[in-house]
Formats: C-alpha cells, sequence, structure tokens
C-alpha cells in the first residue's frame, strides 16, 4: 500500500430515508419488496440500499452516499462496475437490435472463448440464469445414465430449482430454511443432501444406491455458505467414486467460473475433470446470461442433436452475449493480478482489524474469492492455521468445513460489524453466508476506504458478547 493514499474523509451512510421510502413503495407492489430473497436486510438489521449507479469499485445509494462495494452484483462485476468496455459493447449490440430468436454471431465468439479457458466444456449452451445451467446439467445426467437419484451437498446452492432446494445455502441459510414448501415429497426424495467435505458420507450414499446415482452436483468451492473450499482430495475422490459406480459429476461454477481465477475453480485446483459444468455471473459480465457445458458425448444428448429437451426465447440474447465476451476479454493475466492482490489486501486488513479488536475470525479462500466468519468464542491462536485444503488461512477461530459449522459462526457479530461498515461507506454481502467479492477496479483509494471503516466495525463486533 503506497504511504501517499490519506484516509478519505469520513462518511455518513448511515441514514438512508430515501432508500427507505423506495423499500416502503416497493414493498406495496413487489414481493417483501425484492426481487430476490438475499437482498432483504432481515438478518442484518437497517434499510436495504436502493442503488442508482455503479462505477469501478464504487456503488452510489439513492440517498447519494457512495460505498466501495464488495459485492459486486453477486460476482458478475469483474471489472468493476460500468467498465467501459463492458458498456460499449452492450450499447454497440443493442444498436443493431435486441434480440432476433435466431442466432447470431456472437455466440460462437463466446463459447469459443469458454472452451479456450476450460476444455472439458468442449460444448456448450447458453440459458439466462445458473438456474436453468443447473437444472439442465441435472436433465443430461439423468438422460446419460438413466437413473432418478441426484446427491447434493448440504449449504451448497446450486439455484431455485425444485430439486435442488434441500439444504441449500444462500439465501435459504441466511433465513433458515430447510428447504423450500412446494417442493413435492416425491421430488424432494430423489435428492440426497450430504455433509459437504465427508468422503465417508458420499461412499456409504454409494454402498446404498450405487445403481440408481445419476449424479453429484457440488459447487467447484462452496460459496453459498460463506466461502469453503473442498478438504484436499475430496473433489478428486468424488470425482474416482462417481465414475467406478457409473455416475457423472456436475461441477458448479456459476459463481466460481471466471472469477476465483482465469479457469474457475478448476484452474486453481486442478483436482480432478467434471463431466458437466455450469457457469454464470461473470460469463455474462452483469446481464442475464449462464451455460451448462460439458463432453460433447453428454452435450449432443441436447435437442436438437438429442431427447433431452432445453430451449428459451432469450437463451445466447445478443446484448447479454456482448457483455459477457467484452468481459471475458477484458479479463487478462493483469486483471487477474490486480484482482489477487486487491482480493488479498482486504483479507489481510480485515483480519488484522479484527485481531487488533480481540474478534475471533477466520478468513477462507477460494482462489480470489473469500468470506470471512466470525467465530465463537474469545480469540484463540489454536484456531488459526490450515484451511480445508490445507492452505494456510487467515485468523483466530476454527476453520470451517461444512454448512454445520458455517451455522454455527457468530451471526450477530457479523450483523454488527455489517452495519458499521455500511454506516462508514462500504457494502458487504447482507449475510454472513455469502462469499465477499471484490474487481479488478479496487485500487488503492477503495482499499484506503475500507480501512478506514474497519476500526470501528470491529470495535462494533468486538462489542457483541462472545458465545
Ligand atoms: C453456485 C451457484 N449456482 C447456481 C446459482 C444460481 O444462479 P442464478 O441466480 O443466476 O439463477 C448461483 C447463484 O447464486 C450460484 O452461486
Ligand atoms: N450467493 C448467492 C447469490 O449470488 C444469489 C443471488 C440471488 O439469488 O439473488
Amino acid at each position: 500500500m503506497s504511504a501517499h493514499i490519506s484516509a478519505p474523509a469520513p462518511v455518513s451512510a448511515g441514514s438512508a430515508p430515501v432508500s427507505a421510502g423506495l423499500a416502503a413503495r416497493a414493498s406495496q407492489v413487489i414481493v417483501g419488496g425484492v426481487n430476490s430473497p438475499v437482498r432483504d436486510f432481515g438478518s442484518v438489521g437497517g434499510t436495504p440500499r436502493f442503488f442508482v449507479k455503479g462505477r469501478g469499485a464504487w456503488v452510489t445509494c439513492a440517498d447519494g452516499h457512495d460505498y466501495v462495494d464488495l459485492v459486486a452484483a453477486w460476482g458478475p462485476a469483474l471489472l468493476g462496475h460500468a467498465h467501459p468496455d463492458v458498456i460499449a459493447a452492450v450499447q454497440q449490440a443493442a444498436a443493431q437490435g435486441l434480440g432476433f430468436g435466431a442466432s447470431h454471431p456472437l455466440e460462437a465468439e463466446l463459447a469459443e472463448e469458454i472452451t479456450a479457458r476450460v476444455p472439458h466444456a468442449e460444448r456448450l449452451r447458453f440459458v439466462s440464469t445458473g438456474t436453468e445451467a443447473t437444472m439442465t446439467a441435472i436433465r443430461i445426467a439423468r438422460a446419460a445414465t438413466g437413473r432418478p437419484l441426484i446427491v447434493k451437498f448440504a449449504g451448497h446452492y446450486h439455484g431455485h430449482s425444485d430439486g435442488l432446494l434441500a439444504a441449500a445455502g444462500s439465501g435459504l441459510a441466511t433465513l433458515g430454511l430447510p428447504g423450500s414448501a412446494g417442493v413435492t415429497p416425491e421430488t424432494a426424495g430423489q435428492t440426497i443432501v450430504l455433509p459437504y467435505n465427508d468422503l465417508g458420507a458420499l461412499e456409504e450414499a454409494f454402498a446404498s444406491h450405487g445403481d440408481q446415482i445419476a449424479t453429484v452436483i457440488t459447487e467447484a468451492a462452496a460459496c453459498n455458505m460463506g466461502v469453503v473450499p473442498p478438504a484436499a482430495g475430496f473433489t478428486a475422490a468424488l470425482t474416482e467414486l462417481c465414475h467406478r459406480h457409473g455416475a457423472l459429476v456436475i461441477s458448479d461454477e456459476v459463481l466460481t467460473g471466471f472469477r476465483s481465477g482465469p479457469a474457475g475453480y478448476w484452474g486453481v485446483e486442478q483436482a480432478a475433470t467434471p463431466d458437466l459444468v455450469t457457469f454464470g455471473k461473470v460469463v455474462g459480465g452483469g446481464l442475464p446470461l449462464a451455460a451448462v457445458g460439458g463432453r460433447a458425448s453428454l452435450m449432443e444428448l441436447l435437442a436438437p442433436m438429442g431427447p433431452v429437451y432445453q430451449g428459451g426465447t432469450l437463451s445466447g440474447n445478443p446484448v447479454a452475449v456482448a457483455a459477457g465476451l467484452a468481459t471475458l476479454r477484458g479479463a487478462d493475466d493483469a486483471a487477474y493480478a490486480r484482482l489477487a492482490a486487491a482480493s488479498e489486501q482486504v483479507q489481510a486488513m480485515v483480519s488484522a482489524a479484527l485481531t487488533e479488536a480481540g474478534v475471533a475470525h477466520v478468513v477462507q479462500t477460494a482462489g480470489t474469492l473469500f468470506s470471512v466468519f466470525f467465530g465463537r468464542g474469545e480469540v484463540s491462536a489454536a484456531g488459526a492455521g490450515a484451511g480445508a485444503a490445507g492452505e494456510p488461512t487467515l485468523g483466530t477461530a476454527a476453520p470451517v468445513l461444512d454448512y454445520a459449522t458455517a451455522q454455527a459462526q457468530h451471526t450477530d457479530r457479523y450483523r454488527a460489524f455489517f452495519t458499521a461498515m455500511l454506516e462508514n461507506g462500504v457494502s458487504l454481502p447482507p449475510s454472513p453466508f455469502e462469499a465477499w467479492f471484490v474487481t479488478a477496479a479496487h485500487d488503492e483509494a477503495a482499499l484506503a476506504h475500507i480501512r478506514a471503516a474497519l476500526p470501528a466495525a470491529a470495535a462494533a463486533a468486538a462489542a457483541v458478547p462472545a458465545l
């Protein structure tokens, strides 16, 4: 950190009457005032901010306060908000027409860009959301194997299709929901939910139901209960076990894809190659676009080549494809280096501030993705050391390995920390069960702003009694 950056003037973003008014108005016509539950502030308290602008690392709320953003639109804004190249590509595409319901030249360009980074995505199909991508991957796996059952891990989130909502992370974890009402017992009964990072549990499931399991779907690194990377050897062993029993592996890289690193978490871990892979978020550069990919022989089960149906009026929309292509083309080595440096600096400064304030915590990473868990109990040096994947962790609390240990975190301390950060102009995910996101635009000024906010937030967390 260069010494010439002076601390910014104190911000008071604590009061947001315009956002409060917008929330009240929205709640009259939009359920809960939000179009996705993770935007609600129920678990952290306070007024959800209505944002009107984003530039680089910064977002501006309707009250005119600026915040350094550590949400990045839940991942897509890899290059920062409103990156000039992405905006130009979107404007150029939009000027030609918003969509034709027919093929257009940019689709293959984006597919080639993806395949060049992730060669096991030999064939791709573009859809509009990560939910559709995982839903389609499962349909392909069931068709390929002729088997009904799927295995997922507790605390993993794969979108909101019926069969994947059991013990899901993200908004369900935040709200403390075990699953979703409206899912039939028949559908729920086809999903086996296992503890993450527990090879023994997986072996038992295959021993009992091996010839009925179509696929194991796993986040490449779990990021929807906070960041919990796979334990060393877990992904490789999972893949071997699946293949021994004739089941397929779906690696869900909707969140980690092109963000953990240039080739997603697969590129970071280099452990095993999945049969099918899903992408979203970064691949659409901030517009609705996602993808399912995999071995050609599996992907060609999709209509019109094969018997598995999948479609979409907006699939491969030219404006969304243009945004994704400009984002991936801008995500070069230099951008990933900036992303990694910003990620490491935020991790280090948060951990230092919490340690200074005596708040037990652990920072966990999956490539450039990370999150901070607030531990129970007082600070103990014993907790620091190795994380699940054996990599060193920052912090003073025990590593989080699975959903049970993620659920044991001190959520009230996160709430206090979150609120103080927001009041001091830093926007964090409004839940302790989410990853934190930096962008390649998080420069020295943005990092200095975070650093200035930290002492008050760490003190606020410390003021909440240990559990
Ligand atoms: C790992 C993972 N899979 C799937 C999804 C679903 O994507 P979408 O919200 O675009 O439907 C998400 C979204 O958060 C995700 O993190
Ligand atoms: N990590 C959770 C998400 O990114 C979900 C976003 C949403 O459902 O709105």
